[in-house]
């Protein structure tokens, strides 16, 4: 059967592998050198909870990645949420179009990501984004789309289920630094910066030319991803600069470390590079929910983690500051967090 072709929200052709969504060489994604044997844990949020503090440390340092099963989120609620946002991306053009701008202060719009490339001007990812705000308590259905009409009930529902599970990640993430259970949420501060992007990446002709998402370190402090449970995509860089696959795990939740939690723990845990490629024959959705400092809020070291064995890696800074830099940095291989290291 003739597949329907996907239009991008701000064009008017069917999407294709055109020379505005190809790579330069260096860096396209080699299939072949991404290794397979090596995969992050998967933690079953049902253990005792000193193992679960223990292999979440570990699996923070090591990778900066995990899966997490038993995680008390409906199965059923977590299928209709994926097929929401699949929805929403096949709705035609026209119906999202008016989403579409490159204005980040907007708090609900569409997007693509594209990288800045010498001798061009931007090569497109080949994926679509949409963007808004999520809380778990307070009503934020006036900052979702319209359209499918269910997506505003669906996603408060899973908003509500995901806050609880990022208060609990959260605590047992600054447990496993040896700090008090709320310690991170305090600092993170009580207006913490919670957005979510629903990426879509379409079948793509030759993935080996393009990347769905360019590889990035996520900005803010966690993030709870869900993707598509029958196609890969996600690949994470390990300790030694080798890419791995993060396949699809069923009813399973992809937990990574941002920017910001890379800053608190002083360097402990680790905030990783990481990309999505895209494949031939499947659509790909992936959701990933971010929980991030307000602009307002001191992020550095926490003074517990920092001793003379231990000098400080980081500055403190304001949240604001920290996007800023992000900003600046737009379209290249951003190295944010860099910028605000101490030299020793
Ligand atoms: O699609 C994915 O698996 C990755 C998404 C991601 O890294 C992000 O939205 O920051
Ligand atoms: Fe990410």
């Amino acid at each position: 059967m003739e597949r329907a072709s996907f239009f991008l929200a701000n064009g008017c052709t069917p999407l294709s592998l055109s020379h505005d969504f190809i790579l330069p060489a260096d860096v396209r994604p080699v299939t072949s050198s991404v290794s397979t044997s090596i995969t992050v844990p998967v933690i079953d949020l049902n253990d005792k909870q000193s193992l679960l503090v223990k292999k979440i440390s570990d699996a923070c340092q090591e990778y900066g990645f995990f899966h997490i099963i038993n995680h008390g989120v409906p199965e059923e609620l977590c299928r209709r949420m994926m097929a929401a946002v699949s929805d929403f991306f096949k709705l035609p053009p026209e119906e999202r179009s008016h989403l579409f701008t490159e204005d980040k202060t907007k708090p609900l719009r569409v997007f693509n990501f594209y990288l800045k490339v010498e001798g061009q001007n931007k090569v497109t990812m080949w994926s679509e984004t949409l963007v808004h705000p999520w809380h778990a308590s307070d009503d934020f259905a006036n900052f979702l789309p319209r359209n499918p009409p269910h997506y505003r009930e669906l996603a408060s529902e899973y908003a509500k289920e995901i806050g609880w599970l990022m208060r609990r990640l959260l605590s047992l993430i600054s447990q496993g630094l040896g700090l008090k259970k709320d310690s991170l949420r305090v600092r993170l501060g009580d207006k913490p910066r919670l957005v979510s992007h629903a990426n879509y990446y379409p079948p793509c002709p030759q993935p080996e030319l393009t990347l769905g998402l360019p590889a990035h370190t996520d900005l803010n402090a966690l993030t709870v991803l869900m993707q598509s449970e029958d196609v890969t995509g996600l690949q994470v860089m390990t300790k030694d600069g080798e890419w791995i696959a993060i396949n699809p795990l069923r009813n399973a939740f992809v937990v990574n470390i941002g920017d910001q939690i890379q800053v608190l723990s002083n360097g402990r845990y680790k905030s990783v590079h990481h990309r999505a490629v895209g494949s031939k024959c499947s659509e790909r959705v992936s959701i990933a929910m971010f929980y991030g400092p307000n602009k307002d809020t001191v992020v550095g070291p926490v003074e517990e983690l920092v001793d003379e064995d231990h000098p400080p890696v980081y500055r403190s800074y304001r949240y604001e500051e920290f996007l800023e830099e992000f900003h600046r940095q737009e379209g290249t291989r951003r190295r944010v967090k860099e910028v605000f290291e101490l030299q020793h």
